[in-house]
């Protein structure tokens, strides 16, 4: 196994090697040196990694065969394949059942669970600072710049420190007042982005790379809702800026992706992997600091109540947070807003291209003007229901991690507090013991219960209170965003979609759809 672990890390070194210049220059040594000093950081890495078990906390569940040093992450780099870990996890359920433990590098135990009892065990645990695992490469990157950051930010930051963020960053995102004041804008966003796709489409109605142009939708309101001002990403030719920082957002999740599910070689070398995520993490930090520059100097003369301008002000004028933590903030609302509402939005007419009768159904709740307001939207059941069906069938976020607060026994199993849980909401809910016709995208399912319907399983955004603070604003923005679509077009697409696991779930790109006249 070593041999084959020393094999793997001399294929990254040579490729290392190729990609960049090495900080020091190694060439002189000679391979025979270069194996032994690769065979010593190995040993190095393994003893670092290793951790003594303790026999009396160990959990005894079913999974896969854990091989020393690597755990059982040998899987995704043999059986599996990275970009497709939603169906290796179904798999893996397939073999060892609803409830099995993965071992990560090190020994440390990882048990997934898609039991109903089970899961909703795990996230009915009301935790006070609930604790979900960082991703790694963000936490050592942001300790490294303390430059530029005062704390690993929302996302990542744990305990008391999370809740301070917490508090001082997401109350107006979460109030509907403030919600109730972005809709104009949001109608507006809406409206160009329809005049986006519209000038798009081929003759058939085709349009191909949509979901490109739904990431620069999603940008448009995420950069619009967080920064208070409207950044251009709809025009026709959209800027270098923006498409730097779309592929910069893309490259940002893969790194965490293969960092987390991949060889950890990046912890003891600055591999190539750890310099993608740095080059993205900096390319967004860049962005993100311009456009909030450029956003305060547009606001200095414009009046103090416009309701798109709120969510910047609050967070700008804050006095209990660090300038650092104020744009490591907007960085992180930035990176978790655009793909995981471009890729729901997707999903979504991906779905709905399937029912055409519901396509018709939603359009006929719909007035006929093209200012939505929150009561229409309200009065319109089909499009929450379409909505609601999309995030059980095909979430973008397929599971949810935490540490156990407590100790818990889960199927006869006692894991003691600490235990790192992965939730597969997603696939729990394609389980047919949990909903009737569990695989297929019915919508009147929310109109009309049929047994079985495990409604507590369907956790889009998360639970409790690390909950998703966008939720409020992704749920208007889908509705508006399929109200509008459905009254000018009716959704078609060719064949199956391809969904890869890009740390998110993800269409496959480019995805070519067609939006028809009605
Ligand atoms: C369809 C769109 C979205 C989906 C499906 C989604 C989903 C999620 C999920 C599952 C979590 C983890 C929750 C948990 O662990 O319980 C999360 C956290 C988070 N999301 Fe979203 N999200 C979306 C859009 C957004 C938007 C637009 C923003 C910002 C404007 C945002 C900001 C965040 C932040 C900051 C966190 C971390 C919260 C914390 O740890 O306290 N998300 N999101």
């Amino acid at each position: 196994m070593s041999l084959l672990a020393v094999f793997l890390f001399s294929r990254y070194m040579e490729n290392l090697w190729r990609m960049s210049p090495p900080l020091t220059d190694w060439t002189g040594l000679g391979i025979p040196t270069l194996i032994l000093l690769v065979t010593a950081l190995l040993v190095a890495a393994a003893a670092l990694l290793t951790r003594v078990v303790d026999p009396k906390e160990d959990i005894c569940l079913p999974g896969p065969p854990a091989l020393p040093f690597l755990g059982t992450r040998w899987l995704f780099w043999s059986r599996y394949k990275m970009n497709k870990l939603h169906e290796a996890y179904e798999d893996m359920f397939r073999r060892y059942g609803p409830v099995f433990v993965e071992r990560a590098p090190g020994g440390t135990a990882v048990v997934s669970i898609a039991e109903r009892a089970a899961l909703e065990a795990v996230l009915r645990t009301p935790a006070k600072r609930p604790y979900r695992p960082p991703t790694e490469i963000v936490q050592v990157y942001r300790r490294s710049r303390p430059d530029r950051y005062a704390s690993t930010g929302l996302v990542n930051e744990q305990g008391e420190k999370w809740y301070h963020l917490r508090r001082n960053l997401t109350a107006e995102l979460t109030s509907p007042h403030t919600m109730q004041g972005f809709i104009p804008e949001l109608n507006n966003i809406c409206d160009d982005f329809l005049n986006l796709l519209h000038s798009c489409r081929k003759p058939d109605g085709t349009v191909h790379g949509f979901d490109q142009l739904t990431n620069r939708m999603g940008l448009e309101s995420v950069c619009g809702l967080m920064l208070g001002s409207r950044l251009g990403f709809l025009e026709r030719c959209m800027s270098d800026r923006a498409a730097t920082l779309a592929t910069a957002v893309k490259a940002h999740f893969r790194a965490q992706r293969d960092s987390y599910y991949g060889a950890p070689l990046w912890k003891f070398a600055p591999t190539k992997l750890y310099k993608t995520f740095v080059r993205s993490e900096e390319t967004i930090h860049t962005i993100v600091s311009d456009l909030m520059e450029e956003a305060t100097m547009r606001m200095q003369g414009t009046a103090q109540d416009d309701g798109m301008q709120e969510i910047f002000m609050k967070i700008l004028e804050n006095p209990s947070l660090d300038m650092r933590d104020k744009k490591a903030a907007v960085i992180d609302f930035v990176t978790a807003g655009i793909e995981t509402l471009a890729n729901s939005l997707v999903f979504l007419l991906y779905l709905l291209s399937g029912r055409l009768d519901w396509q018709q159904k939603i359009r006929s709740e719909l007035p006929n003007c093209e200012v939505l307001r929150a009561e229409e939207m309200a009065a319109a059941p089909a499009i929450r229901a379409a909505t609601y069906e999309a995030f059980r069938l095909l979430p973008t976020a397929p599971f949810l991690a935490r540490l156990l607060d407590v100790p818990m026994t889960i199927s006869g199993h006692r894991l003691p507090a600490g235990t790192f849980v992965l939730a597969h909401t997603g696939a729990a809910c394609r389980r047919e013991e949990n909903f009737w016709r569990a695989t297929e995208y019915l919508p009147e399912r929310w109109l009309r219960t049929r047994e079985p319907h495990a409604a507590s399983l369907v956790a889009p955004f998360g639970r409790g209170r690390r909950m998703c603070p966008g939720k409020r604003f992704v749920e208007l923005e889908l509705h508006l965003l399929l109200a509008k679509i459905m009254q000018r077009w009716k959704v078609q697409f060719d064949g199956e979609l391809d969904i890869q696991f890009d740390f998110l779930l993800s269409p496959k790109s480019p995805v070519s759809l067609r939006l028809v006249e009605w």
